[in-house]
C-alpha cells in the first residue's frame, strides 16, 4: 500500500520523524508532499522546496519504506487541492494528516485519512525549531542529524537570521515578511 503525508517541513524535525516511523508501520511505500514548494527564504518557510528535498531524503533513508518527495506548491482555491495534488504525486491509497484543513480537504474529496499522536508537541515543532535557530539556541536535538548537516551545508541559520532581521526597532512574527519589495 502507498501513503501519502504532506508538510511544510520547514524544518523536517523529529515529529515528523516519528510520524513517518509510524507510518511506515502500515504502508510499504510514503509520499511526502512538500507543502508551499514555492515558498522560501521567509521567517516562517526559510528553505527551498529543493533544499527540503535533501532534508527527507537524507532522514528517511535508513526506513524500511520506498519514498518519493513530490513538491507541491498552493493553490488559491482549496476546493480543487486535493485534484492538485493527486495530479502531482504518485497514486496513493491513504493520507496521513495531523492539520484540520488538509484531514477535511481530504475526506472530503473520499481520501481515507489517518491521524497520529502528536509527538512532544511542546518542543517538536517548526515554528520552535526556527525560533531557537533565530536566537542561536540549542535546534540540533530537535531535527534528524541529517537535517542537521543539510541545515549547515547550505548555511541555513545565517539566511534565516538574516530574513527575520529588522532594523531593531521591533519584532518581527514568524509570519511576517521583514522585506516587503
Ligand atoms: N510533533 C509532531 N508530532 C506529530 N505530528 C506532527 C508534529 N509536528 C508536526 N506534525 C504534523 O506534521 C504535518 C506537517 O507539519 P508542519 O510541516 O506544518 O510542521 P509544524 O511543526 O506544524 O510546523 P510549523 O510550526 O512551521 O507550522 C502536520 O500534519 C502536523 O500536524
Ligand atoms: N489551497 C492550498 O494550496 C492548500 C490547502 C491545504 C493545504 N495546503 C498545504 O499543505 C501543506 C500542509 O502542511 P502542514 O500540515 O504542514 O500545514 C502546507 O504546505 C499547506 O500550504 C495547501
Amino acid at each position: 500500500m502507498r501513503g501519502f503525508y504532506i508538510g511544510r517541513f520547514q524544518p523536517y524535525h523529529n515529529g515528523h520523524h516519528r510520524m513517518v516511523e509510524e507510518i511506515a508501520t502500515e504502508v510499504d511505500e510514503l509520499v511526502l508532499g512538500i507543502g508551499s514548494a514555492g515558498d522560501s527564504h521567509s521567517p516562517r518557510n526559510p528553505f527551498t522546496a529543493g533544499e527540503r528535498i535533501m532534508m527527507v531524503n537524507k532522514a528517511v533513508s535508513d526506513f524500511d519504506i520506498t519514498t518519493y518527495a513530490v513538491p507541491i506548491e498552493d493553490l488559491d482555491r482549496n476546493s480543487v487541492w486535493v485534484s492538485h495534488v493527486q495530479s502531482m504525486s504518485p497514486a496513493f491509497e491513504v493520507a496521513y494528516s495531523n492539520n484540520p484543513l488538509v484531514i477535511q480537504l481530504f475526506k472530503e474529496a473520499g481520501v481515507e485519512v489517518h491521524q497520529s499522536p502528536m509527538f512532544n508537541r511542546e518542543v517538536l515543532e517548526g515554528t520552535e525549531v526556527r525560533q531557537r535557530m533565530v536566537e542561536d539556541r540549542d535546534w540540533e536535538s530537535l531535527v534528524p542529524d541529517e537535517v542537521a548537516d543539510v541545515v549547515r551545508e547550505i548555511d541555513g541559520i545565517e539566511r534565516l537570521q538574516r530574513v527575520t532581521a529588522t532594523d531593531g526597532s521591533e519584532r518581527v512574527a514568524d509570519d511576517e515578511d521583514p522585506n516587503p519589495c
